[in-house]
């Protein structure tokens, strides 16, 4: 029986295996390396998958041994070959009884060879690739949800999850490896997917996952420093930002012009590109902006034409450019208008700007912000629409941006009260951490502020505090529904944390709606 992945254009062969993503192959190691000229091969075998960590090995996998950022690879291939592995992809050959490819560099040539084996996926589906700092997330739900409006059967994969019609799993990563992703590309077209949106970290970009896809559009939120212990400088993190956005990566870009990096982008760009913001320069200009407690109204002009909407669930102007660049993102890939603002006034992602409401007379907010720049955008917003005051219960996760935890700090002072606490402290030490967050605070003025380990107990304080018209404030963790300490993961919702805080506090009403489970 021919082997097919859906597209039964391809043959490859006689088919032995089903996998996961649901198509059914197996391929010569010559097949799966034709898309590396420089490839040179040691023997030949049949490659049932791609796999780049030994432990995952299955009999018949092409081992990838892939130099990391902490190990090299080929160190494990040897027990990758008694796992079962058919064949290795290595830098260097290694005397071991296994065909062999040998290749200038593995990591980039691991996306391009999990690609031919499911028959490049990537080729049949309308892709749209966010990047930036803040909003990626964000956007990636709001493009999906105006092109499903359009009629468009869409699939995603964001830092909250990976979804298709049918098949959802949570996210371990912002960006799924290069195996991974070629994976799900392919289950999404054995699904009928016709456009995917997918969420694209400046690792992902650094480490070749998102290699070979080449996306119909790329989407630039903005740019602030983030992740230096892993890019150096915020040049070589734009840089490497700025390579998603060659005609290697894409083929036409929408970039917010209002942040100057994206201005910078929007110039050296060899792409078509959109251009989003206030700026009147902008191709999709952000003309009118309201927010209120109740929603964001925001009035765009593409070309002559007015584009109005309101959407409910959001709030704060800095979602008016977000919401702008999914709109323009939405229409580069056909969106007829209608449907683009339909979508956008339904879905923002659960633990962004999500309010909980039991009936309290103040707004609480749980907020997936933990840059200083998201933190300081939060507070400025939440000041726009307060009445009263301002309370934040804000940390810093470990094993993360060390450099920036002095700046979530001094982002906090603009609060009229914060509580420091823990975020997400996985092996190191929560006072440690707030420690290096408070030195930001230092020989600066602003609110009240405390110090409070125990989530829980700091989320109780400020809702203690808050009175009517205030606005509170939980940032950090947004959609994650745990928490790790000493290196012990528990389950800790911020949603549900602050919906039994208020309920301590005696405020009492209906129960929390969660937005994750009606969008999508
Ligand atoms: C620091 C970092 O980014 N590491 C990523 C990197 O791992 P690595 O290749 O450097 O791994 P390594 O530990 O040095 O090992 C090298 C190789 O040996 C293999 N190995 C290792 C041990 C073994 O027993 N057998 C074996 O075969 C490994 O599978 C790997 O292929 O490449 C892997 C495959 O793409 C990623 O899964 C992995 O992400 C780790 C889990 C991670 O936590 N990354 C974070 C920092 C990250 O990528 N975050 C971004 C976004 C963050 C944000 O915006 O907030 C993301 O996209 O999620
Ligand atoms: N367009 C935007 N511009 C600035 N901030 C935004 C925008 N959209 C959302 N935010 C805010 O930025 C923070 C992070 O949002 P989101 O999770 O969408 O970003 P992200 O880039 O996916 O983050 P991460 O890289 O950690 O996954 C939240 O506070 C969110 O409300």
């Amino acid at each position: 029986m021919p082997g097919w992945c859906r597209d039964r254009r391809r043959r490859w062969g006689t088919c032995t295996v089903i996998v996961e993503c649901g198509c059914q192959h197996a391929i010569g190691l010559s097949g799966v390396v034709r898309g590396l000229p420089e490839a040179e091969l040691l023997g030949d075998a049949r490659i049932l998958e791609v796999c780049t960590d030994s432990r995952r090995v299955r009999p018949g996998a092409l081992f990838c041994a892939v130099p990391g950022t902490r190990r090299d690879g080929r160190g494990y291939a040897a027990e990758a070959v008694a796992a079962g592995a058919s064949a290795l992809l290595v830098q260097r050959f290694v005397d071991l009884p296994v065909a062999q490819v040998r290749v200038p560099a593995v990591r980039p040539a691991v996306g391009p060879v999990a690609a031919e084996l499911h028959g490049n996926p990537a080729g049949d589906l309308a892709i749209a690739a966010v990047t930036g700092t803040n909003g990626k997330t964000t956007a990636v739900h709001l493009i999906e949800a105006a092109l499903a409006a359009g009629g468009l059967r869409t699939g995603l994969s964001s830092t909250v999850e990976s979804r298709l019609p049918g098949w959802r799993s949570p996210a371990s990563l912002t960006t799924p490896d290069a195996v991974d992703l070629q994976r799900l590309l392919c289950r999404m077209r054995t699904a009928g997917v016709q456009a995917a949106v997918l969420e694209v970290s400046s690792h992902a970009i650094d480490q070749h996952r998102i290699d070979p896809v080449r996306a119909e559009v790329t989407v630039f939120t903005n740019l602030s420093p983030e992740h230096l212990d892993y890019h150096g400088t915020v040049e070589q993190y734009f840089a490497t930002k700025a390579a998603l956005f060659t005609p290697e990566r894409c083929r036409r870009a929408v970039v917010n012009i209002d942040d100057p990096w994206g201005r910078r982008l929007a110039a050296q760009a060899r792409v078509p590109t959109v251009t989003v913001g206030r700026s009147p320069r902008a191709d999709v200009r952000v003309e009118e902006v309201g927010s209120t407690f109740d929603g964001l109204r925001v009035v765009f002009r593409e070309g002559g034409a007015p584009v109005a909407l309101t959407v409910p669930a959001a709030i704060g102007g800095r979602h008016a450019t977000g919401l702008a660049a999914a709109y323009a993102a939405a229409r580069v890939l056909g969106a007829p208008k209608s449907a683009a603002v339909d979508g956008l006034s339904a879905a923002l992602p659960p633990g962004r700007f999500q309010r909980v409401d039991v009936g309290q007379p103040f707004l609480a907010v749980v907020d997936f912000a933990h840059t200083p720049t998201a933190v300081a955008d939060l507070i400025a917003t939440a000041r726009r629409i307060s009445r009263g005051r301002v309370h934040l219960v804000v940390g810093c996760a470990g094993h993360r941006d060390r450099f920036s935890r002095p700046d979530v700090g001094r982002a906090a002072l603009a609060a009229d009260t914060a509580v420091f606490t823990a975020d997400d402290p996985g092996e190191e030490d929560p006072a440690e951490i707030t420690a290096q967050v408070l030195t930001g605070t230092i020989g600066f003025s602003g609110g009240e502020f405390a110090v409070e380990h125990d989530r829980r107990a700091a989320i109780a304080a400020a809702v203690e505090r808050a009175g009517p018209g205030d606005v509170v404030l939980v940032a950090g963790r947004g959609h994650e529904r745990y928490q790790a300490i000493n290196g012990v993961r528990r389950p800790f919702d911020d949603v549900e944390v602050v919906t039994a805080a208020l309920a301590a506090a005696g405020w009492a009403g209906p129960p929390v709606q969660r937005r994750g489970r009606t969008c999508g």
